[in-house]
């Protein structure tokens, strides 16, 4: 990066073959800061029916091709256990141990099929971390998959345990169910990281995070669900009443952050959705904003009746249908246009990325 002078690590996936290492090396040469990440299986099934070789032999595999990564001119290596989350807690220390011993600089812990539990992989990180050798010189990364939908929660629980590396997508797309996500991770890391992980923070500026979600999603085609956490469309939405009136009492009551912290400008109407779910105080501010005035409780309840009948015909109710309801009880509206209120707005959703 021009302006700051940010460089990046570029770093390339290998096996443990030659020639996989050579054409890493060859895409990377040129690179400001080249890394190679060479990987094998440590799990008896993996290695067993997959790469048909004894642990014996799979350690020298790992040995031998950061051997020859080094020759070819790599000073930056990383060694990955690949179902590391199904692997014998001191095989692992063994492979890591040697590894680190040949001078590798990062080393992973992969779940590659997203079996663990947190408390399972915190205790893994904590174990690796307590018995291979070297392990204190280097950094130890995490690789977690989404099967059980524990990925980001094991890469934090990893975290917890001392992990400074961790190896996430943006939107958390990737094989099968996907991995720990980036978003979720750097938001946990935003919000809970000075108070249960050890100040343990990253430097990504977060107000990129919608931009890159949304440039992700339309290349890839893989769109994320509403719900989906930080980047969905229904994340800054609030469609209880209960939380609507919390939410128009104080802003943090229902949000642990803001749109504006992952780069979205929050909507006019301030995540409030009106619909069955609402309560009166939301309907009663929403109508303020409309430059409906509703003074009376008496009022105040016979339109809210009005308006609970109208959800029972439309699941959303907009500022168009608040406007109808009014001209229907009694109100003008055209003096409301020539004042120039706002008379619609699109059914809510996140507004716009900046
Ligand atoms: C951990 C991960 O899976 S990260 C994701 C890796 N990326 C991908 O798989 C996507 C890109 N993949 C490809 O282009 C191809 O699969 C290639 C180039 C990597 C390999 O292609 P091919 O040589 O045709 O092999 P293929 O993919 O069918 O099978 C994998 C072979 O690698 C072996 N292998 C798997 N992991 C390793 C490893 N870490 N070290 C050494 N060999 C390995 C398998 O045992 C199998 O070997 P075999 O042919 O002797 O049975
Ligand atoms: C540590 S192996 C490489 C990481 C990976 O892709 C996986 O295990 O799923």
């Amino acid at each position: 990066d021009e302006e700051t002078r940010y460089v990046p690590v570029i770093c390339v996936i290998s096996r443990c073959k030659h020639k996989d290492i050579e054409a890493a090396w060859e895409a990377l040469k040129y690179a400001k800061k080249p890394r190679i990440y060479i990987f094998i299986c440590t799990s008896e099934i993996h290695m067993k029916y997959k790469l048909k070789k004894t642990k014996e032999e799979v350690i020298e595999m790992a040995k031998s091709s950061i051997r020859f990564a080094k020759k070819l001119g790599f000073t930056d290596i990383q060694f990955g256990c690949e179902d590391g989350g199904r692997s014998e807690k001191d095989f692992l220390c063994k492979i890591m141990g040697e590894a680190i011993k040949e001078g590798v600089k990062t080393v992973t812990l992969a779940d590659t099929v997203g079996i663990n539990i947190p408390q399972e992989f915190g205790e893994m990180v904590t174990y690796l971390k307590a018995n291979t050798p070297g392990i204190d010189d280097v950094v130890v990364s995490l690789h977690c998959h989404n099967d059980l939908g524990l990925a980001t929660a094991n890469t934090i629980a990893g975290v917890r345990a001392g992990a400074r590396q961790v190896e996430v997508t943006v939107n958390g797309i990737g094989e099968r169910s996907g991995n720990a996500s980036l978003e979720e991770i750097v938001m946990a890391l935003k919000c809970r990281g000075a108070y249960v992980m050890d100040g343990v923070y990253t430097t990504i500026d977060t107000s990129h995070i919608m931009a890159a979600s949304r440039m992700v999603q339309e290349y890839t085609g893989l769109h994320v669900q509403p719900h989906k956490p930080i980047v969905g469309n229904n994340c800054f939405l609030h469609e209880s009443g209960i939380h609507q009136d919390g939410m128009l009492k104080y802003g943090s009551t229902y949000e642990i952050f803001s749109p504006e912290d992952i780069g979205v400008e929050r909507s006019e109407s301030s995540g409030i959705v009106l619909g069955k779910l609402s309560g009166r105080h939301a309907v009663k501010v929403r109508l303020r904003k409309l430059g409906y005035e509703i003074t009376s409780d008496e009022k105040l309840r016979d339109i809210f009746s009005r308006f609970r009948e109208l959800t029972k015909q439309k699941k959303r109710i907009t500022d168009a249908d608040l406007n109808a309801l009014m001209v229907l009880y009694g109100d003008e509206i055209s003096s409301k246009i020539s004042e120039g209120t706002v008379l619609d707005e699109p059914i809510s959703q996140i507004s716009s990325v900046v």
